[in-house]
């Protein structure tokens, strides 16, 4: 089977290569033409485990390629999955503007049946406009050539996205033509061998399965952090509270750890674009609505301790570990680090920083002034940073991070100043090692 993949990022680059893997002849096509000449080159443009081994080895045995070309990529191949951005809009709402570009160069190229795939993120209604945008080039060109839009949305995790696409745990099709899901069926069958993880359901239904997805989780999240800020307010630790709640399977433990908030490329800008189609469907988010206020306040929290336990903060020195929103990725897309660090700059603290893998990627989220004048430190080790620092503060829970040498890091500290992010440390170990420690809600 030969299929296209238009957009090589977090997305488009691990499911072409996923699928490339099941056997299938793959294009990646991007219109960033440094990115293709780095891929072309066995350079991966971002960080995400098993991906490089993988894109090297379906490159080399001739499964997977790369171009800037989308003629070319359809020239080869039936089924075009459409994986661009659709990052947050003026009013909150997804912007298709790449999507519906990528329709319409199909539209203008397209010469027989094809199955069109959308795979980005898209608000409901959108597989219709990706289908009056190629119906109008046809037209234009004066052809009639029969093709399906087909809704078939991700789940992957990044830092977990090659497992997460090898072993779905479902695969949604929205599709209300009988070829174009066979020619889906067929697509995905070597990734649902283990049982049928294939749902099949209307194109509405399934872009509002994702959006439902993402919103139910986020929302997971922002209610712990609520119940995580109270625990702080009446002496109880949100740790106990979680294992006392994830044990009823109705609840169940994931999704539920309090922390500086949740980032990424997805939670934020989902849950605003859902804000924003209820306005449009004229519902009132009031859920959707406490998500995000609890979500935008809860990336102030570790400010504010930082604040209270230093004091003014004018001239101290603050180690920080963590960069990207989550381990396991390079992604610093609305990660809880950069209003933390901006925070901190601007109220005149030196800021020490250390990530495994975001170190290159963040340096575009911070004015480059603050390199220049001294205030703003990269350091290559994680016990660089902390070296007379008047605060440690833990913003990503990588490996690394989580049983550090603690002698080294009190010895290290100019002050042995705590603030825990991700509440990855035991309080009582911390106060028994000498720790002014604090996490979030953690008594
Ligand atoms: N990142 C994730 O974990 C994740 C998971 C599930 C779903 N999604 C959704 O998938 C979509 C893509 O997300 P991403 O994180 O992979 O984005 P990304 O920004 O990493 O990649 C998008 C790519 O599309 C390319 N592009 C833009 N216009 C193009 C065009 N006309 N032709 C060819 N290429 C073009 C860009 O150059 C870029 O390389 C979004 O809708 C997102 O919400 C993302
Ligand atoms: O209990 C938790 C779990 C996560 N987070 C935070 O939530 C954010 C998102 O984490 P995660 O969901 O693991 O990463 P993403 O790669 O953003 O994946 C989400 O967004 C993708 C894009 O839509 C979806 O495909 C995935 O299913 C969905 O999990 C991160 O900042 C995490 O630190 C918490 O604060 N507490």
């Amino acid at each position: 089977m030969r299929i296209s993949v238009v957009g090589t990022g977090y997305v488009g680059l691990v499911s072409g290569a996923c699928f490339a893997d099941m056997g299938m002849n793959v294009t990646c096509v991007d219109i960033d033409q440094a990115k293709v000449q780095r891929l072309r080159e066995g350079h991966i443009p971002i960080f995400e485990p098993g991906l490089e081994p993988l894109v090297k080895r379906c490159v080399a045995q001739g499964q997977l390629h790369f171009t800037t070309s989308l003629p070319d990529a359809m020239a080869n191949s039936n089924v075009y999955f459409i994986a661009v951005g659709t990052p947050t809009g003026e009013d909150g709402s997804a912007d298709l503007q790449y999507v519906l570009a990528v329709a319409k160069e199909i539209g203008e190229h397209l010469k027989d049946y094809a199955v069109i795939v959308d795979k980005s993120t898209v608000p409901v209604g959108t597989a219709d406009k990706v289908r009056a945008t190629i119906q109008a080039e046809l037209d234009k060109r004066g052809v009639s050539i029969d093709f399906d839009v087909v809704s078939n949305p991700e789940f992957l995790k990044e830092g977990a996205a090659v497992d997460d696409f090898m072993k779905p745990d479902r695969i949604v099709i929205g599709t209300e033509s009988e070829r174009a899901r066979a020619i889906m069926a067929e697509v995905y069958q070597e990734f649902s061998r283990n049982h049928n993880k294939i749902m099949f359901m209307g194109v509405r239904d399934a872009e509002m399965t994702k959006y439902a997805a993402n919103a139910m989780l986020a929302t997971k999240i922002s209610f712990m952090n609520e119940i995580a800020n109270l625990c702080d307010a009446m002496d109880v630790d949100v740790e106990q509270v979680r294992h006392g709640i994830g044990s009823d399977s109705r609840i169940g433990y994931s999704f539920i750890y309090p922390g500086c908030g949740y980032g990424g490329s997805c939670f934020p800008k989902d849950v605003k674009a859902l804000v924003r189609m209820a306005h449009e469907a004229d519902v009132k988010p009031y859920v959707l609505d406490a998500v995000e206020a609890r979500n935008a306040d809860q990336k102030k929290v570790v400010a504010a301790k930082t604040q209270r336990l230093l004091g003014n903060v004018k001239g101290k020195r603050i180690a920080v570990w963590g960069l990207a929103f989550k381990p396991g990725t390079d992604d610093m897309r609305e990660a809880p680090s950069i209003p933390f660090i901006t925070r901190m700059l601007e109220a005149g603290a030196t800021v020490c920083v250390h990530d495994p893998e975001a170190m290159t990627t963040s340096k575009r989220e911070f004015a480059p002034k603050w390199i220049e004048n001294g205030q703003l430190i990269y350091c290559n080790n994680q016990f660089d940073a902390v070296k007379d620092a008047d605060a440690l503060v833990l913003l990503t829970e990588w490996k690394q991070y989580r049983q550090p040498d603690f002698a080294r890091l009190l010895a290290s500290l100019k002050a042995p100043v705590v603030i825990d992010g991700r509440n990855v440390y035991n309080p009582r170990r911390m106060k028994a090692l000498g720790f002014t420690y604090e996490g979030i809600g953690r008594r």
